[in-house]
């Protein structure tokens, strides 16, 4: 199958994608739907608080326009309960005066006439100086709004005077006028009824009436200008959280390093996430300008639609371009929404600083605007005042299109157009959308890999045929000196063999045509850093994850790469698929290096992975899935449905197809990990730890699928299944320490590293107890006589023992005489009561542990770790990780002149280290084991180190001999 490249494949990979983010977004409907209609909540707030202001300034024509203002008739004088603030009982008013009949009668005019009301006489009091009024007000505050002095000076002059509170006060968003309310009335009623009294006519006509001036409308409070700012910035907030948590959640769960692994092109991804966010942001707009005219705000229905649209759009753009910026600084998406919060609280900050009129103003440096300028919710709040105050009053008509370059209506300043924000806006997207790729190359990604600061003044990243050199460790870290690595020779033949060839291979150029991929003494060596926190300075020191691997791995073949934790396997892989940079050697895939980045391009196309963990999104279905990586790895759009639907049957996934992977077992995501990495028909296939998880039945048919597999492609496995290895490999290598320890078939490693045969007796009648290592727990007469028949055919004694069965190991060199023994012990069966009898090899577990004991053993002994253990004979030795033969120090006797020695097994615990799961009975140390003294390792680290307290006997020097103890 041809697949595509170039810009065939980039179009297609931008589709794929592009699909991919619409299902996302589909899937999540609670977070779309935000996105789109978030708008609406805020717009109904605004109009709520819009509808409470216009209420509040109900009462008052200063935001009305008012052209013949109309006549207001004097108006009476209102009963004292209608102000606000006041005490009852109270008086409508207070006089003094009241000596003079003349004064009382006036007074009593004053509450008959008043127009609409007759006041009682319970609601006036009366004292005889303005001195007692005051006396009276002091003491009884705010029991009465307003007072009327009257002095009779002769029979045509009465003068009186009028006390009242100016202050206004408001209550319930409404204000009170002491002028207008109280005093006015108080005055036109006094100055009526003096008229009336010196002038004699009870009827004499006394009318006034106020009028206001023609007045325009003043500009009204608006609630755009004030709260706009902050609610439309919370509205894209929901964007920009979104957008982040996205890209960050697809770093993190390494799906994009995934589809990198897989060919994806850059570009390809990041516009596909441009052009899906970039229409929910158009229609997101759309929304906010049509919920504004639907409820009815001048606002939206007097500026020009395409202005509004075009501000709220380009302003929602600028926030997707600040995500995508902000998001290569980010590894964890649970930040992510930590980091919108924070914007928005600085936004709201810096928006209310703008509403103030900073730094858009003649008096305040241009240097101050421009760097106000690029964080766009400034931007959104200069434009919305702009706007809002191009539509404050009726009368004004807005800001129209062809105007949007003129100063705004209303904008006596006029320091910026709606235009220059538009350019601001553009201008600045651009810029954080370049700055986003940028620092998504330089910043470490989450395999600690980045480009150089300078990456694209390599002119071959522009054309796609090289530049893209990595390297690691972070830019504002010092990558420590990384410390060269010695190659240094196997000590295995098979591993020293298998050297040679690729050693001359490479030296001579041959190119084998059975080889696929070609291993040349590589090196990965993670630099040590030092990080420069603010008061304190972090150095790691470098470490070699491998130390020269040579190795072919043949086509139509499985090479199984066995290892304990941390031995090596998954960086040998992350070397041969680019994901993390080589320090030494190189690989030849097919011919094509690993180590220059157009071969890496090539190889992306051979090649199918299947990682240590599950690379799927919870949202997509296997089916979809399969339909993306398909895409990305270029196959032919026609091909794509039926591959997939194959795929998918190959794996028995076909029923589950249209489940989302969210809701598929451990096993099920396995699978469809494993029909990931063969689609395409990859002529690599490297399978990291494929069928864990899986149950059994599953698992074994995930083996036939790579037993099939195999033909005409290469298999790489890494796995911690002894059984898998030994089924479906065809070669095996064990690492450990970053080094090769053995390599060959599994028959080959079980003859070579295993201990030999392992004989397993069952006796009839027993029940069946708890094995033990200890063989001073069960003994019977059975046991004992076939103990002994083992000891005196073969010099063998049990390694395990219980009542229910035995097991010896029988070394390799007594092969010769097993036919004759099983032969004579099957005679003697019932005489030994024995039920069953089973030969077997040693295990390739076995044959693994092995390995993985030696190499701890050095590394224990290297670096001093040790293990302590007690003996039940209360002996204490304390021995380095791994030690098989441990001597008894002060055993020595005259019986045994070398002193005792007991074997010590292990195992591996969850984690995968070692540990003592028992230990045997002590025996003899054989007379040709070296001196005590002189087989004692010690630290060679440091003093600090502790002293191993026993005497740790090479295996080899035991093998040597029969074995001596059980
Ligand atoms: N980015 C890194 N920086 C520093 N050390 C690393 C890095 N990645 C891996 N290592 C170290 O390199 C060693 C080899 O790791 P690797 O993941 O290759 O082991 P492995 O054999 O695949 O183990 P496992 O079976 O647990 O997957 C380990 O000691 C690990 O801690």
């Amino acid at each position: 199958m041809t697949l595509r490249s170039g810009f065939p494949l980039l179009h297609q990979q931008f589709k794929a994608l592009f699909r991919k983010n619409l299902l996302l977004s589909w899937r999540n409907k609670r977070a779309t739907f935000l996105q789109l209609f978030s708008s609406f909540f805020f717009i109904f707030l605004i109009f709520c608080i819009q509808k409470a202001i216009d209420a509040r300034n109900a009462s008052s024509t200063a935001f009305e326009s008012v052209a013949n203002p109309p006549a207001l008739a004097a108006p009476p004088i209102p009963p004292c309960e209608d102000k606000y603030y006041i005490k009852t009982p109270c008086f409508d008013f207070v006089w003094s005066g009241s000596h003079s009949a003349r004064i009382q009668r006036i007074v009593g005019a004053i509450r008959h006439n008043n127009p609409g009301r007759p006041i009682p006489s319970g609601k006036v009091k009366s004292f005889r100086t303005t001195a007692e009024v005051d006396a009276w007000l002091y003491g009884n505050p705010m029991h009465c709004p307003g007072a009327l002095h009257f002095v009779e000076r002769n029979a045509t002059i009465i003068s009186y005077g009028i006390q009242t509170n100016s202050t206004p006060v408001a209550k319930r968003g409404q204000y009170e006028d002491p002028t207008f309310k109280f005093q006015i009335p108080l005055q036109i009623a006094a100055e009526r009824e003096i008229a009336r009294s010196l002038i004699g006519d009870p009827n004499f006509s006394w009318f006034v009436a106020f009028k206001e001036f023609a007045h325009p409308a003043m500009e009204l409070f608006s609630a755009f200008d004030t709260v706009g700012p902050t609610f439309f910035l919370a509205t894209a907030m929901f964007g920009f959280v979104f957008q982040m948590t996205s890209l960050i959640t697809e770093k993190e769960l390494k799906l994009r390093q995934a589809m990198t692994m897989m060919g994806l092109y850059d570009s390809a991804y990041w516009f596909s996430w441009l052009t899906w966010e970039g229409i929910i942001t158009l229609l997101s707009s759309l929304f906010i300008v049509l919920f504004g005219m639907m409820f009815q705000f001048d606002f939206f229905l007097n500026n020009s639609f395409l202005v509004l649209f075009l501000v709220f759009f380009l302003f929602q753009l600028n926030m997707l371009g600040f995500a995508f910026m902000l998001s290569a600084f980010i590894s964890k998406s649970s930040s992510s929404t930590t980091v919108g919060f924070s914007i928005f609280i600085v936004g709201f900050m810096t928006q209310l600083v703008t509403a103030f009129g900073f730094p858009y103003s003649n008096s305040i440096s241009k240097t101050y605007r421009i760097i106000w300028s690029f964080f766009p919710p400034n931007l959104l709040a200069k434009a919305l005042q702009l706007l809002a105050g191009a539509t404050s009053t009726p009368q004004d008509i807005g800001i129209s299109w062809s105007r949007r370059t003129k100063c705004a209506p209303n904008d006596d300043e006029c320091v910026i157009t709606i235009n220059d924000i538009y350019v601001w806006l553009v201008v600045t997207f651009f810029l954080w959308f370049v700055l986003a790729i940028y620092f998504d190359n330089i910043i470490p990604n989450i395999s600690g890999v980045r480009k150089s600061v300078f990456y694209f003044l390599n002119p071959w990243y522009w054309f796609g045929k090289g530049g893209n050199k990595v390297k690691e460790g972070g830019i504002c870290s010092c990558i420590g000196s990384v410390s060269s690595q010695e190659q240094l020779t196997a000590d295995d033949e098979d591993v020293l063999e298998e050297e040679n060839i690729v050693k001359q291979q490479t030296r001579e150029g041959i190119v084998d045509p059975n080889v696929a991929v070609q291993i040349r003494g590589l090196v990965k060596t993670y630099p040590g850093t030092t990080k420069i926190g603010c008061c304190s300075c972090k150095r790691t020191s470098s470490y070699h994850a491998l130390k020269g691997l040579w190795v072919n791995f043949s086509k139509d073949q499985l090479f199984c790469l066995l290892g304990p934790n941390g031995a090596g396997k998954t960086t040998a892989i992350n070397c041969l698929t680019g994901i993390t940079p080589v320090t030494g050697g190189d690989a030849l895939i097919y011919g094509y290096s690993a180590r220059s980045s157009v071969g890496m391009a090539k190889i992306r196309k051979m090649i199918g992975v299947c990682p240590q963990f599950d690379i799927l999104w919870d949202a997509l279905s296997g089916k979809e899935h399969l339909h993306l990586f398909a895409s990305i790895k270029g196959l032919p759009p026609s091909s794509i449905k039926s591959v997939a639907k194959k795929s998918l049957a190959e794996v028995r996934l076909t029923e589950s197809a249209k489940m989302r992977a969210g809701s598929y077992s451990g096993g099920m995501k396995r699978r469809l990990s494993f029909a990931i990495a063969l689609i395409g028909d990859p002529k690599l296939v490297i399978l990291d730890e494929p069928t864990t998880g899986m149950d059994p039945i599953t698992r074994r048919h995930v083996w036939d699928i790579i037993e099939d597999a195999k033909k005409g492609r290469a298999i790489v496995l890494t796995t911690h299944s002894m059984e898998e290895a030994d089924i479906l490999s065809d070669r095996i290598g064990i690492m450990a320490k970053g080094r090769l320890r053995c390599i060959g078939t599994s028959i080959r490693l079980k003859s070579r590293f295993g201990t030999g045969f392992i004989a397993n007796v069952s006796f009839t009648g027993s029940t069946n107890g708890q094995s033990s290592p200890n063989r001073d727990a069960v003994t019977t007469p059975h046991h004992e006589a076939v103990k002994q028949f083992f000891k005196d055919h073969l010099d063998v004694l049990p390694k395990e023992e219980n009542k229910a069965f035995l097991t010896f190991v029988i070394p390799h060199d007594k092969e010769g005489l097993l036919k004759n023994f099983f032969a004579e012990l099957q005679d003697r069966e019932s005489e030994f009561g024995i039920s069953d009898i089973q030969l077997g090899l040693t295990t390739l577990e076995e044959v693994f542990l092995n390995i993985a004991r030696q190499a701890e053993l050095e590394t224990a002994t290297a670096e001093g770790r040790l293990v302590p253990l007690t003996l039940t004979s209360g002996a204490y030795v304390e021995m380095p990780v791994g030690a098989r033969f441990v001597g008894i120090p002060g055993t020595a006797s005259a019986e045994n002149p070398r002193g005792t020695m007991v074997e010590v097994y292990w195992e591996q615990d969850d984690s995968g280290a070692l540990c003592i799961s028992g230990y045997s009975a002590e025996a003899p140390i054989p007379p040709h084991v070296e001196s005590m003294s002189s087989s004692a390792p010690t630290s060679r680290r440091s003093s600090r180190s502790r002293q191993v307290h026993g005497i740790v006997i090479h295996p080899d020097q035991i093998s040597n001999t029969s074995p001596t103890v059980s």
